[in-house]
């Protein structure tokens, strides 16, 4: 696909619902009691894995185009599914899943895509049978299928996170909702906390001190109306084309800003890109941002602050070929085995622009400000290097050109329309 070049972005867009709690709404309204309404529930190819997923597992869900309904089944009412689940290319899902099928009466496969099946889950499957679930590899490795057994038990566990991950620490919270006792995770760093918030949204009860998180099983939960915000990390890919693309200016609406994830404004800010928050909802953590086209400075960006913008490295990297000085990202490391090897990813593809940009063991070196130029490029299947590229295509009148440009589907359908519509200035 012949990505759109030398282009400034205007107007308003509402970006699209955020993933992380899209999944999770349909799980939890699938493990309550009662029903369930879910309004902008993402309809991305991730997020449908999770609703086909409780589908196969008897959930009854409808959707009338505008509003999801779940009849809560509770753990106990999931059904053996008829065949394996194949759950495409997302990683959440897999994981989150593992945590709530680790206590049933039958056996179920878990299974992906191309990528999925080479992501790590031993982070998931250790702390999981260390509380007596039975969960293995293909072949005995750690890789799916992932088979679960059945299993009537599940034992409480204090656990000390060896790496910082919101989807290892989810899949803990759901298999200790179903297990006899207090369940104790040690966070290595505090990740995204939307499944404490949700258990507490639904019902339940847990307690949360910086990264000591405590709760006692087993928890009925009682179905909810939710209402997703706007996902930051789609938002991000606006936020950095606002701050880069000469003589733009982007209002973006319904940005979710949970202070798990807002990693990626206070980065904005400290390179001293425009960007003003407006039209603050407390009551569902969002809010308007409005970014404008500015000069920008290097920075380092390491430690703690790592979590809170995982997904964004690659745009924020993009970001950094445009500001002045060296900037370093450290402590990355993770980034290694989400969809792509992220690292390797984004600094051989924005190379192949003309970036100046190195890859080390944990992070990225890039030295800014430079032109970019045309070229071959392509996304590798991962949706987040896709988008991305096609930001980075903004900066040159030669044409880029980017294979696979389809995996944007997988947590952004419409990016294209709506980076089309912003580079006709639309409002
Ligand atoms: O819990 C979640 O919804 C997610 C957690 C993160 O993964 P890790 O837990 O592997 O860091 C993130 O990269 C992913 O896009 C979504
Ligand atoms: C890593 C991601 O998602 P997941 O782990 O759910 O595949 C992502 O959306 O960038």
């Amino acid at each position: 696909m012949k990505l759109i070049s030398a282009n400034p972005l205007n107007g308003t867009i509402h970006v699209p619902a955020d993933k992380s709690i899209s999944h999770r709404s349909i799980m939890f309204g699938a493990i309550s009691e009662g029903t369930t309404t879910i309004k902008n529930f993402l309809r991305g190819e991730d997020c449908l894995s999770t609703l086909n997923a409780f589908k196969s597992l008897g959930v009854p869900i409808t959707d009338d185009g505008e509003t999801i309904r779940v009849t809560g089944v509770g753990f106990d009412g999931l059904k053996k599914p008829a065949t394996a689940l194949d759950l495409g290319n997302s990683g959440t899902t897999i994981r989150l899943m593992m945590g709530i099928l680790a206590k049933q009466s039958f056996d179920t496969v878990l299974f992906g895509d191309e990528y999925l099946n080479k992501r790590p889950m031993n982070r998931v499957m250790l702390p999981l049978n260390q509380m007596n679930a039975n969960l293995s590899g293909h072949d005995n490795s750690e890789y799916p299928p992932i088979h679960i057994s059945a299993n009537n038990q599940l034992t409480p566990i204090t656990y000390y996170m060896p790496v910082a991950s919101a989807q290892v620490k989810s899949a803990i919270l759901f298999a200790a909702l179903q297990a006899d006792g207090e369940t104790t995770i040690i966070e290595k760093e505090p990740t995204r906390n939307h499944t404490e918030e949700m258990i507490r949204q639904f019902g339940g009860t847990i307690t949360t001190d910086g990264k000591d998180i405590r709760m006692t099983g087993p928890q009925r939960l009682v179905g909810q109306n939710i209402t997703v915000p706007g996902d930051i990390s789609s938002a991000a890919f606006f936020l950095v084309a606002g701050a880069i693309v000469p003589n733009s200016e982007i209002v973006l609406k319904n940005v979710g800003i949970n202070p798990t994830r807002t990693g990626i404004l206070d980065v904005l800010k400290e390179m001293n890109a425009d960007v003003v928050i407006s039209e603050k909802d407390h009551a569902n953590q969002s809010a308007t941002l409005t970014v404008k086209t500015s000069s920008l400075t290097s920075t380092t960006i390491s430690g703690d602050i790592i979590p809170r913008l995982i997904d964004e490295i690659p745009i924020i990297a993009l970001l950094a070929t445009q500001a002045n000085g060296q900037t370093v990202i450290k402590n990355a490391e993770e980034l290694k085995v989400k969809e792509t090897n992220r690292i390797d990813a984004t600094a051989e593809e924005l190379r192949k622009l003309g970036a100046d940009i190195t890859p080390t063991e944990d992070g990225l070196i890039i030295n800014g400000p430079c032109q970019l130029h045309g070229g071959n490029v392509s996304s590798r299947g991962d949706h987040r290097i896709g988008m991305m590229l096609q930001i980075a295509a903004l900066l040159t009148d030669e044409d880029v050109v980017m294979e696979k440009s389809e995996a944007v589907s997988v947590s952004y359908p419409t990016f294209f329309e709506d980076v089309t519509r912003l580079s006709r200035g639309d409002y």
